[in-house]
């Protein structure tokens, strides 16, 4: 039997992605599985290897896209940022509905293989309030916050393209935006929670 359907989520730097997938990750902590990215970018202060990124060299990396262990890859904002089939398959062995945070040359990416997600994109009300929560989230220094705010303005262009996602979730009012998410997954979430059960 083929196991539940995954979950996109991309969407801007900054549109509440992490916010919106912990949430998830913490109500539904069974029915859920995060697909550990790699990545050659720095660790924030409390993010864990491992948990939250594969955190990796350039040069690790390279090696093992080389060897055909990634879905997908990308550069992102002066970083490489990859879906191993480790990690998608680490998820799926726990027959977990998984979870993929990826941009949108990833969802592009992964359009073009069999893994058949549901795709959503997650929007901040406008470019200055997504400016405001990446200020205040304090995570990027000024060069690395334009960088995201480019990528912002073209991610927000490309997702208009028709069907590119099964559903835009435009994050203004958080509860409002979850309770969009959960709706969307109610389906595979009742799917996984009766396969349990048999
Ligand atoms: N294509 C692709 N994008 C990824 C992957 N992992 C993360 N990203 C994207 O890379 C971008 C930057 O991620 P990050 O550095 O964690 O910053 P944040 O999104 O602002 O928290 C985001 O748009 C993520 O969705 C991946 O495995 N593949
Ligand atoms: N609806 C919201 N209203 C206000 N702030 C939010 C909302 N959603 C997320 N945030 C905050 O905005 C920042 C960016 O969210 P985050 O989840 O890190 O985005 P992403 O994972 O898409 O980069 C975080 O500091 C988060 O706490």
């Amino acid at each position: 039997m083929q196991g539940p359907r995954p979950v996109v989520l991309s969407g801007p730097s900054g549109a509440g992605k992490s916010t919106l997938l912990k949430k998830l990750l913490k109500d539904y902590e069974n029915i859920f599985g995060f697909s550990v990215s790699h990545t050659t970018r720095q660790p924030r202060p409390g993010e864990v290897n491992g948990k939250d990124y594969h955190f990796v060299t350039r040069e690790e990396m390279q090696k093992e896209i080389d060897a055909g262990e990634f879905i997908e890859h990308a550069e992102f904002s002066g970083n490489m940022y990859g879906t191993s089939k480790g990690a998608v398959q680490a998820v799926q062995a726990q027959n977990q509905i998984c979870i993929l945070d990826i941009d949108i040359q990833g969802v592009k990416n992964i359009k073009r293989t069999d893994l058949n997600p549901i795709y959503i994109s997650v929007q901040p009300p406008s470019i200055d309030i997504l400016e405001k929560r990446l200020r205040d989230r304090k995570t990027e220094t000024e060069e690395s916050l334009l960088k995201r705010l480019t990528a912002a303005r073209i991610d927000l262009e490309l997702s208009k393209e028709p069907g590119l996602f099964d559903l835009v979730i435009i994050n203004d009012d958080l509860e409002k935006a979850y309770s969009e998410l959960k709706e969307i997954l109610l389906e595979e979430i009742k799917k996984t929670q009766e396969s349990r059960k048999s």
